[in-house]
């Protein structure tokens, strides 16, 4: 993959990993030939009920994580169509999980992708399924944002 791409601007405000968002989750990914790995550990902030991550988050954990491997492997932005999450058991704000996505098949520019959350000594926490669609997007030219871009007034 062109590393530049992760450097773009336009996408450094990504909540679930660019590094230039300020509330977003910062994740950092490690690409294989087959599979894409991240490793998160839920903040307070991150919480539904006490001491559980939000399962809202937990599906962003999910998203990217899949979304991540097409984007470093085709080098192009794919859009998620559709994803079914199983919450098999929390993930416990403070304990680090390792985020699994992998590619399962394709048809066309539809790929349906594997995710996978499990805690460090591999128990299963979530999964997911889901369809992305890879879309022929030239990556934006890299630019500066204007200070204060993108705040509400
Ligand atoms: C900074 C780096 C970050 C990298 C990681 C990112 C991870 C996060 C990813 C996201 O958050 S993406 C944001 C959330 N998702 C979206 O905003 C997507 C919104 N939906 C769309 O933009 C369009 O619906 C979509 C691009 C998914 C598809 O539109 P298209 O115009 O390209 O396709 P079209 O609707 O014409 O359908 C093409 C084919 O796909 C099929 N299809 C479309 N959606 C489907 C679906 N959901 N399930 C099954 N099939 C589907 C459709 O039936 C059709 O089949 P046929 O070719 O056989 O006719």
């Amino acid at each position: 993959m062109d590393k530049s791409l992760l450097n773009n601007n336009e996408y450094s405000w990504c909540f679930a990993c660019g590094k230039d968002n300020p509330s977003g989750l910062h994740m950092r990914f490690e690409i294989d030939d087959d599979k894409c790995t991240a490793y998160f550990t839920p903040r307070r902030e991150h919480q539904s009920y006490p001491g559980r991550m939000h399962g809202g988050l937990v599906a962003v954990l999910l998203d990217e994580v899949t979304g991540n491997y097409l984007f470093a492997k085709e080098g192009k932005p794919s859009y998620t169509a559709k994803i079914e999450i199983r919450y098999r058991q929390p993930l416990a704000i403070g304990e680090e999980v390792v985020c699994t996505g992998r590619e399962l098949k394709r048809k066309g520019r539809m790929v349906e992708m594997q995710g996978t959350i499990c805690k460090k000594d591999g128990t299963l926490l979530a999964e997911c399924l889901s369809k992305m669609m890879i879309v022929d997007e030239t990556p934006q030219p890299s630019r500066k944002l204007a200070a204060g871009e993108g705040e509400e007034e």
